[in-house]
């Protein structure tokens, strides 16, 4: 018997990041948006806790206990008291390291995927629990949707979204380290007066309402100084994306991922090929918002 689960990528359409806390964390306002990029994680019964990865970053993907869909096996298995006796494979076409969330998708992933085949019966508000404790942006990927992350971003309030929103995504030719990009955030507002993050009214409105314009108008993302000083090229694939025609164009979360917000598919699909053709990215995805949560697809019998 084997259970596969398929869990979203992520990008922040509001990222307010408040001053370094004394345990190195950041007070976020932290809105997200699950979009229709997926990995998709399958567990089946082993001698013992393998991993195992397939797709074009595969081998950027640790495959020992650091791995974060190890990491949640052994979180549940040790909160049941069972063996982690589990082979777990990682389908990717998340990027790695792309500020999309890709391996906390993959933690939420197996922990659900654990949870069925184990017959665990955690709660949600377990998987939640778990989910937190394995990293900030981990709660947000078991639940998908749109929603406000408070505290270090594992705090969450769904959101209501009103419509789809188009998507155009540019991945670089290399990636960012999370910790490395708030690092450079605390520098850039050294001796600032960093105010306390809030999420903004217009930016929830206009989700609420699907208003692609309104939501292009109020996203922003308190990162982009800090992933763009550590990056400086990914000003050009800005550039591009905003002169074919994208409504809005930002760093996904700490990067080095671009964002661009369509009015419509069509449109999309011409900020898709001016990227393309513009050589300051390696790949270009388009897409749909909002996407579901960590989903079962299904098992096949023993
Ligand atoms: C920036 C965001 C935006 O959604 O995502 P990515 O762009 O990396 O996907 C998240 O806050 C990343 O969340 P996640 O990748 O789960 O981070 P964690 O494992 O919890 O923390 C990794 C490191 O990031 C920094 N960190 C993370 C979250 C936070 N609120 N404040 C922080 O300062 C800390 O240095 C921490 O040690
Ligand atoms: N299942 C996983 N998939 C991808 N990366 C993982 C995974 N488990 C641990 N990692 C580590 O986490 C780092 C951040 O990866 P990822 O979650 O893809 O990016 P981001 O935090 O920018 O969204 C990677 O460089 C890798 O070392």
């Amino acid at each position: 018997m084997s259970v596969t689960v398929r869990v979203p990528a992520k990008v922040n359409v509001q990222l307010a990041v408040g001053a370094a806390r004394p345990d190195g964390f950041h007070d976020l306002a932290n809105v997200f948006l699950a979009v229709g990029l997926y990995d998709e994680v399958t567990v089946t019964p082993a001698e013992e806790l393998r991993v195992t990865c397939e797709g074009a970053d595969a081998d950027q993907v640790p495959l020992d206990r650091t791995n974060l869909a190890a990491r949640a096996a052994l979180a549940l298995a040790e909160r049941r008291g069972i063996e982690p006796a589990v082979h777990i494979h990682i389908a990717k076409d998340i990027p790695v390291a792309g500020g999309m969330a890709g391996g906390s998708a993959d933690g939420a992933g197996a922990l659900l995927a654990c949870d069925a085949l184990w017959n665990a019966g955690a709660s949600r508000a377990e998987l939640l629990a778990i989910c937190a404790e394995l990293g900030s942006d981990v709660p947000f990927s078991l639940v998908g949707g749109a929603a406000l992350g408070t505290g270090r971003g594992e705090q969450l309030t769904a959101l209501e979204v009103g419509g789809t929103f188009h998507w155009v995504f540019a991945m670089a030719g290399r990636g960012l380290s999370t910790p490395a990009v708030f690092r450079e955030f605390d520098r850039l507002t050294a001796g600032l007066d960093v105010p306390e993050p809030v999420a903004s009214q217009e930016l929830l409105d206009a989700l609420a309402k699907g208003d692609a314009d309104a939501l292009a108008a109020a996203v922003s993302n308190d990162l982009q100084p800090a992933a763009l000083s550590l990056f400086p090229e990914l000003a050009d694939t800005l550039a591009t994306g905003r002169a074919a025609g994208a409504l809005a164009a930002l760093v996904s979360g700490s990067g080095p991922t671009t964002a661009f917000l369509a009015r419509d598919a069509r449109s999309a699909v011409k900020v898709a090929e001016a990227l393309e053709a513009s050589g300051t990215c390696r790949t270009v995805r388009t897409t749909t918002a909002p996407a579901p949560g960590a989903t079962v697809l299904g098992g096949t019998p023993a």
